[in-house]
């Protein structure tokens, strides 16, 4: 089952030109599959192209030269993840998948630099650090915009997150899945979970294998048309809104037989409050969790998922 019959993309330059009816948009969207797929995000696909390239160009080159990119102690927040390491957060059995992370880039003395370590860029790739800087800046933007939506739809000013996420603690992901060995049973390339940001943005996995939990208890495949963006809600926007916009539960099935030999690459933005910023339920609204700041949530989760 997928969910293309259901998915009616929502331009994002419609922000600029009728921010009420991109605000229904995204309502109507995470009300329904708790995804909203987008189009015209203004995201130059020449940029994407570059970055996916420059990506699997790193993931190729030899693990020992790949490892040099592991931060101890770090949390999995910068440079390299490598297979075997993540769990969804309850799952005894690692993730079949390897990440790069890279982070915002702040100027030198900021407040936040003591949670917010420098990035790491890996030299033997040398088109890896401008074009997937240029992509996290891209997707940055792109985010801010569809948070002017989601503010409107409810029911706040439409600059609402631009202080929330002013610097905030956002991390682009660059994942490779390789291909899935015979051996592999009881593992999947990504269990379910709920993303711990306020919003992700996924730019179009080539490989199939997305799917998420439906209101009904079914799991469906993701369909977005090539070129869109994904966007979901992830566990802080939950807790801001009293969970009234529900954070959304998704996995990254193992391919079919005939696939199994077919590495899979995506790129989930997720985008962070500042590490600093109490998240507390909305005034008037439903009040479900206790106030906490982003940061402490942050290494709450990253422990649950065995990063920390
Ligand atoms: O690979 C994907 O399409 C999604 C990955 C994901 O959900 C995540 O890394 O949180
Ligand atoms: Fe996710």
């Amino acid at each position: 089952m997928t969910l293309s019959a259901d998915i009616k993309p929502i331009p994002l330059s419609l922000v600029d030109t009728d921010l009420a009816a991109a605000a229904a948009g995204f309502g109507d969207a995470f009300a329904r599959t708790g995804f909203a797929v987008v189009s015209d995000h203004g995201i130059d696909q020449g940029l994407i192209d570059r970055a996916n390239a420059a990506t699997k160009a790193f993931f190729a080159l030899p693990e020992d030269v790949k490892r040099a990119y592991v931060v101890p102690g770090g949390g999995g927040q910068r440079g390299l993840t490598p297979f075997g390491i993540e769990a969804a957060k309850g799952h005894a059995k690692a993730d079949l998948k390897e990440f790069w992370h890279v982070g915002r880039e702040l100027p030198a003395g900021h407040p936040y630099a003591d949670v917010m370590p420098p990035n790491l860029w890996p030299a033997e790739v040398p088109e890896f650090r401008p074009s997937v800087w240029a992509l996290f800046d891209a997707l940055d933007q792109a985010g801010a915009k569809m948070l002017r939506a989601i503010a409107v739809h409810l029911g706040l000013a439409p600059d609402f997150f631009v202080d929330p996420v002013r610097d905030g603690n956002s991390i682009l992901r660059l994942l490779h899945y390789p291909p899935v060995p015979p051996e592999t049973a009881g593992a999947i390339r990504a269990g379910a979970h709920e993303d711990i940001n306020v919003i992700t943005l996924l730019l179009g996995a080539e490989e199939a294998g997305l799917q998420l939990l439906g209101k009904d208890g079914q799991w469906r495949f993701i369909d977005a048309p090539p070129g869109s963006l994904v966007c979901n809600v992830g566990d802080m926007l939950q807790r801001l809104t009293g969970h009234r916009l529900p954070s959304t539960t998704h996995r990254v099935v193992n391919p079919a037989p005939e696939r199994m030999g077919v590495p899979r690459y995506s790129t989930p933005f997720f985008l962070h409050f500042r590490p600093d910023y109490l998240i507390e339920a909305l005034p008037g609204g439903p009040q479900e969790e206790l106030a906490i700041t982003a940061n402490d949530y942050l290494m709450e989760r990253l422990r649950d998922i065995k990063l920390l």
